[in-house]
């Protein structure tokens, strides 16, 4: 049987009236990724939160390596480590000097934490910017440092709440080749995004959308239940053509992608391929295999309509 590192049944929060987070399930296995892709306001960051310990469930279930939260949150506080969206280091202080600070809050022994900050100092490449105070680094170098600093303490599960929102495609790249590098030593990792590049990397993805989880399995399952249903058309007319799309009850989406629009039908369609030949008559259309972005919309199309 699978371990699991996060399990929580029913969980919920509320902030007065609004509902951030309603009725969620999670099953995440130990060692894996798991991801949690929404956007803005759909209750990434309140259920994290939860599954923290730092904030109390309005309703629910949930065990963190095998700990009852909110009840038992003070004993996980080692054992895990939380990396926020909004950067939480002193940006007056060096790496160096964050670094040992963090490390003196985590307890650690005196004799282990100078072997411990080289090695993360060179895990993560910062040996060069050890001397370097944060506020003249760019963004991904800071969330270099973020990510050494919520690892320092040698957590089995790490929480990272949108970590490269501030990164560009490359840095963001080297990012996650680190997070794969902390995954296969055995971390547990629970991320949220709203980049559908950093969601097709998880082992498995929860797609939230207002509090609510719409989708929950792999991205290449997810992406799988689609086929057949995405058509892309190229040729002439593609604004007209969408507005004509947009108004069917048949199409999920439309967009427009450079000179192609990609249309995604709903589960019921039979034969899309054709339907959309019929409407299209002055352009070319062919199947398209299903993006996580076709699976988002998908699973989001029943709020829109
Ligand atoms: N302390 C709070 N008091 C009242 N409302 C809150 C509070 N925290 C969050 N919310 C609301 O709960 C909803 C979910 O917010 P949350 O921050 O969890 O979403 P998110 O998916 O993480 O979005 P973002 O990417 O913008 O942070 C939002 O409507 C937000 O305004």
């Amino acid at each position: 049987m699978t371990e699991l590192a996060i399990t929580a049944r029913g969980l919920t929060r509320r902030f007065g009236e609004l509902t951030a987070v309603d009725h969620i399930d999670l099953s995440v296995e130990k060692g894996r990724i798991f991801g949690f892709l929404g956007p803005n306001g759909s209750g990434k960051t309140t259920a994290i939160r939860m599954l923290c310990g730092l904030l109390t469930p309005s309703e629910g279930e949930v065990a963190v390596l095998g700990r009852s939260i909110p009840a038992e949150a003070e004993k996980l506080r080692l054992e895990i480590g939380y990396m926020t969206q909004k950067f939480s280091l002193y940006t007056d202080l060096t790496t160096l000097e964050n670094l040992r600070f963090m490390a003196r809050v985590y307890g650690l022994a005196h004799g282990q934490r100078r072997q411990r900050i080289d090695e993360v100092l060179q895990q993560f490449g910062l040996t060069e910017l050890r001397d370097r105070q944060l506020h003249a680094m760019s963004g991904g170098q800071r969330q270099r440092v973020a990510l050494a600093v919520a690892t320092l303490h040698r957590p089995t599960l790490l929480f990272l709440d949108e970590p490269t929102s501030a990164v560009d495609p490359q840095n963001r790249r080297d990012f996650w080749e680190k997070l794969f590098d902390l995954s296969e030593a055995g971390t547990t990792i629970l991320v949220s995004t709203h980049y559908m590049d950093e969601a097709e990397r998880c082992h498995r993805l929860a797609i939230l959308e207002r509090g609510k989880v719409r989708r929950d399995d792999s991205p290449q399952a997810l992406m799988a239940a689609l086929e057949g249903r995405v058509v892309e058309v190229s040729g002439s007319g593609l604004r007209a053509l969408r507005e004509q799309l947009m108004a069917r009850p048949d199409v999920v989406s439309a967009a427009q992608q450079g000179s192609r629009l990609r249309v995604l039908f709903d589960e019921e369609t039979t034969a899309p391929l054709d339907r959309l030949q019929a409407a299209a008559q002055h352009q070319t259309c062919q199947l398209a295999r299903p993006n996580l972005e076709d699976v988002f919309m998908a699973a989001t199309a029943g709020e829109r309509r």
